[in-house]
């Protein structure tokens, strides 16, 4: 989520690139071992209880009367329930035309389906994380993921480097353009939300995020893969973001959750946004929200597309637990801190949780 000083100690060549080469098995590089306990991959994890659903247009009054003060606190009340278990919820009526979403599902396939030579002019820089391929190779043993990534900052507006905005599909630009916007609004009602859940000023987590916070789109392509039951298309991984806002593939499922240590499948509607919360408003709620673990699967027949948008504050502010979150009865769980995403990635690659880095 922000560029590390690490350097690269492998790259490798997009696994689309492998696939149309006709490479029959997957390099070992690409086997998942489990060393950290996330556990074996399992292609047959319960698709129930499903995770939960929480309906946006309930939690902003509609009226002054009564009843609907009281529809607004059932839905929060189940916004807090959503979160402080799963940590994750697929939100409807949020507000997005299904017409647009499904824009953006097409500008991400059509960018992906471009030829190799296109795609390679917004190709990542070997000391960047912006751009078009694999995410940077930080340790020798690092399994890789079956992923490739389109990863571009799109706000604040000063910070873009258009260079790696693809100009090719020609309306890429302005499909991305448009749906940051929208992500911008989903993710201040969100924040308000979400602290009025728990009984915060609606405030409380946007003053964290500051003036200058920071929006990443990662479109992520999984090509088909040889050995689902081998390979992860993203390995365990809990998103170092404030939250992230998840548009899914509408029609091939892949994404695991996990909850009290087991794995569950997130079952797809076409209509909704997965929000996930990140680390840093479980950091935030002095752990009272959780981030969830997560992963992607591979499929052996099909290829899937998803795009994450993480929302995170900015990295110069400090962000730590709110304080009438921390009292006797619930000491603080974390520290205060800048620039979460910079321990993150370093944790991350190794398969490590990067949460732990930061706990008292
Ligand atoms: O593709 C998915 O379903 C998950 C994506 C994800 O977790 C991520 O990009 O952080
Ligand atoms: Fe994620």
């Amino acid at each position: 989520m922000a560029e590390t000083k690490n350097t690269e100690v492998g790259s490798c060549k997009p696994v689309q690139e492998l696939v149309e080469n006709g490479v029959i098995e997957v390099p070992d590089t690409y086997i998942w071992r489990d060393t950290s306990n996330y556990g074996p991959i399992d292609l047959t994890v319960p698709l129930v209880p499903e995770i939960p659903v929480i309906d946006l247009s309930q939690l902003i009054s509609s009226s002054s009367s009564s009843s609907a003060a009281a529809a607004v606190d059932a839905e929060l009340e189940k916004l807090r329930s959503a979160l402080s278990s799963w940590g994750c919820f697929q939100a409807i009526n949020h507000g997005i035309e299904d017409s647009f979403l499904n824009e953006v599902r097409q500008v991400s396939r059509h960018f992906f389906h471009m030829p190799m030579e296109e795609k390679q002019k917004v190709a990542r820089p070997v000391d960047g994380i912006e751009g078009y391929g694999n995410d940077m190779v930080l340790f020798d043993n690092q399994p890789l993921d079956w992923v490739d990534r389109l990863y571009l900052l799109v706000t604040p507006q000063d910070q873009l480097k258009l260079q790696y905005w693809p100009q090719n599909p020609q309306s890429f630009r302005n499909v991305l353009h448009e749906y940051t916007a929208r992500m911008e609004q989903m993710k201040e009602q969100l924040l308000k939300s979400i602290a009025r859940s728990i009984s915060l000023p609606e405030d409380c987590f946007l003053n964290q995020f500051g003036q200058r916070s920071i929006t990443y789109a990662r479109f992520n392509y999984y090509p088909p893969c040889s050995r689902p039951d081998q390979v992860l298309g993203l390995k365990p991984h809990a998103d170092g973001s404030g939250i992230t806002i998840l548009l899914q593939d509408e029609q091939l499922q892949g994404l695991q959750v996990k909850k009290d240590d087991k794995w569950y499948q997130v079952p797809i509607m076409p209509q909704a946004l997965l929000i996930n919360l990140g680390d840093q408003l479980e950091i935030m709620s002095n752990g009272i929200l959780k981030s969830p673990v997560h992963r992607a699967l591979t499929n052996s027949e099909r290829e899937r597309f998803t795009l994450a948008i993480f929302c995170a504050p900015d990295p110069e502010n400090e962000i730590g637990p709110v304080e009438e979150l921390v009292d006797d009865k619930r000491p603080r769980l974390y520290k205060k801190m800048r620039n979460y995403p910079e321990t993150y990635f370093h944790y991350y690659q190794q398969g490590k949780r990067p949460i732990d880095a930061v706990r008292v």
